[in-house]
């Protein structure tokens, strides 16, 4: 099966990209040979200035169209777009640029303005009579007009993208489809050796030759490490050809996850299953599916890797409180290929530091399913909702169970990222929680175990230690309503919850972007006051300003290194 996906250039190793086929924002249109209809829109829609991220918002766009059998909810282009960072245009008109490729009501954006009683305009984004709009109209036909209504002219996905445009769409090539799967061996400067066993057992070989060999598979760490860290690795052993890394299964116990999955596989895989399975078995699934959705932008989880997010052991892990509060286990293999397993939650020894001999590898992870009345939550806050790192984050799992006609709460797993060198468990905490019912009156007691459980000193790394502080304890109120408003939901508890609290339960959801832009243009036959493309917008929509790639992935590559 062939894969079409975005990843960034700049964390893509040449040796990684073998057998695959690579496309760049020129090679899907210049001005020469004419612009893709992706290209053409950003520049109508005056959606560039310096023209830097360009390249970037142009290939994201592309790659979701290309891999999308239908067109595009405005949903999906806001997701696919969210690990692209723009400094100057602003986000409005790239949005609106990319709206016509979406499935949507286009009467939505070129409806005339909300009028009140008396006939006046009324602002979208004020609810208050707005004068620049009563001055203009959104009729393409007059010279004065709010320029990003004007672009909203009906133009469907079809016309757009459809069989006009398919003919010039580039293919894989059918010599790299033809080619097959050799190891590969690859010398690089100053003795830099690549390794790609397709095998586990030459994994396992390479790893017993060389115990100090840095293993990869997305890069997103190693290759921050190596370019920003002063890192330097001798020996890299790419693991993404490993089958035996790759497995995603649903098993009776669980879900059997490999080290090299890749977040975006992960997320698809978790959606499947959450839709298959009944409710009470996926609530750690579908926590996990929840926080990945803030890990990264598109293409960054289309490369990182769930044993490369476990093995950094980075102290803001969005992943890793939860997977020892799930009750997660790590399968361990060693070069003679002995298996152990070991709970997640014993697995985070120090700062970067895991339970991993020399001549050891990560294998997979167990996910267990929950059981009936088994609730699991994630958190995560960070400066900014997408593409940051936590302020501190959080897992949280708390099974009741019946015992002599009251339900109370059988075991109980609470664990912070963000507030140590290693994810922390609040283990007071928990212990004061088993054998109780939750209700307000233990919520005093509760939080003040969390400040001993979870301390952070007035120097603690990353500053902002009360605000960081107290986000471990409103996370913990959010779980209590949480779980609460399940068991009172089920008629099981009677607890009354404040209904001003309930908020406080929703997930954060934002409907799609809409913003318009009010100006007065005055037409006097000059440029003066026009809306008009900017000279450069066309050079920057094909210009690599921004390493941005798209690959092709196909399971059969052969011995050569190819590169276009
Ligand atoms: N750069 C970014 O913008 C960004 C954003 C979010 C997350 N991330 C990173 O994503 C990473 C996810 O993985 P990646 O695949 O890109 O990582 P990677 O290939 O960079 O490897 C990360 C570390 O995990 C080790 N490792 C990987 N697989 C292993 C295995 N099976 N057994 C033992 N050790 C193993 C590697 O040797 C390395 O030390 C996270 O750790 C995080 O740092 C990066
Ligand atoms: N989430 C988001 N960003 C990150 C992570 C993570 O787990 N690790 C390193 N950067």
């Amino acid at each position: 099966m062939i894969k079409l996906q975005t990843i960034n250039a700049c964390l893509a190793p040449l040796y990684s990209l073998e057998g695959m086929h690579i496309i760049t924002v020129e090679g899907i249109g210049d001005r020469q040979r004419g612009l893709h209809p992706v290209q053409e829109r950003l520049a109508e829609a005056h959606g560039s200035q310096c023209g830097f991220c360009t390249p970037g918002f142009v290939m994201s766009m592309y790659a979701l169209l290309r891999s999308s059998k239908h067109p595009p909810t405005e949903e999906q282009i806001e997701d696919s777009l969210a690990g692209n960072l723009c400094r100057c245009t602003g986000y409005r008109p790239i949005i609106d640029a990319f709206r016509v490729f979406a499935k949507t009501d286009d009467s939505l954006y070129t409806a005339s303005p909300l009028e009140n009683a008396n006939g006046q305009a009324i602002c979208p984004s004020t609810g208050k009579p707005c004068s620049c709009r009563n001055e203009t109209d959104v009729n393409a036909n007059e010279s004065s007009t709010l320029s990003s209504v004007k672009v909203y002219l009906p133009c469907s996905y079809n016309e757009i993208d459809g069989n006009s445009y398919s003919e010039k769409e580039l293919i894989f090539p059918p010599e790299l489809q033809l080619r097959k799967f050799m190891p590969l061996k690859l010398n690089g400067f100053n003795g830099i050796r690549w390794y790609r066993p397709l095998k586990l057992e030459q994994l396992l070989y390479l790893r017993s030759c060389y115990p100090d060999a840095k293993l990869i598979i997305g890069n997103s760490e190693v290759g921050v490490e190596t370019k920003f860290k002063n890192a330097q690795y001798k020996v890299m052993i790419s693991v993404t050809h490993v089958p035996e890394l790759h497995t995603l299964k649903v098993e009776e116990h669980g879900l059997h996850i490999g080290s090299a999955v890749r977040l975006a596989q992960l997320q698809k895989f978790l959606k499947n299953v959450i839709a298959e399975r009944g409710s009470h078995e996926t609530s750690s699934c579908y926590a996990i599916l929840r926080q990945l959705k803030w890990f990264a932008g598109t293409q960054i989880r289309n490369v990182a890797s769930v044993g490369g997010n476990i093995c950094t052991a980075s102290p803001i892990s969005d992943l890793n409180p939860l997977w020892m509060a799930t009750g997660a286990n790590f399968q361990i293999i060693d070069v003679n290929n002995n298996v152990r397993t070991t709970a997640a939650k014993d697995f985070f020894l120090g700062y970067r530091k895991v339970d991993l001999k020399a001549d050891e590898i990560l294998l997979s992870v167990i996910l267990p399913w929950t059981r009936p009345y088994e609730y699991v939550k994630e958190f995560k806050q960070a400066h900014r909702r997408e593409d940051d790192i936590a302020l501190v984050n959080a897992g949280m799992r708390m099974h009741i169970t019946e015992a002599e006609g009251n339900w109370i709460v059988s075991d109980v797993s609470i664990v912070y990222g963000g507030v140590a060198a290693v994810p922390l468990t609040a283990a007071k905490t928990e212990k004061f929680l088993v054998g109780k019912k939750l209700d307000d009156g233990l919520l005093d007691e509760t939080f003040n175990l969390l400040k001993e459980d979870i301390p952070l000193a007035e120097n603690a790394p990353g500053g902002m230690v009360e605000f960081r502080s107290s986000l471990t304890l409103s996370f913990f109120f959010k779980f209590f309503l949480y779980v609460t408003h399940e068991m009172n939901n089920k008629g099981l508890w009677k607890v009354g919850l404040d209904a001003a609290n309930m908020s406080a339960i929703q997930s954060y959801t934002r409907p799609v972007s809409i913003g318009t832009q009010g100006y007065e243009s005055v037409g006097q036959g000059t440029a003066v006051g026009q809306p008009m493309v900017h000279m450069s917008a066309i050079l920057q929509r094909s210009l690599v300003r921004q390493n941005m790639l798209m690959t092709h992935q196909h399971p059969r590559i052969s011995y050569m290194l190819l590169w276009c």
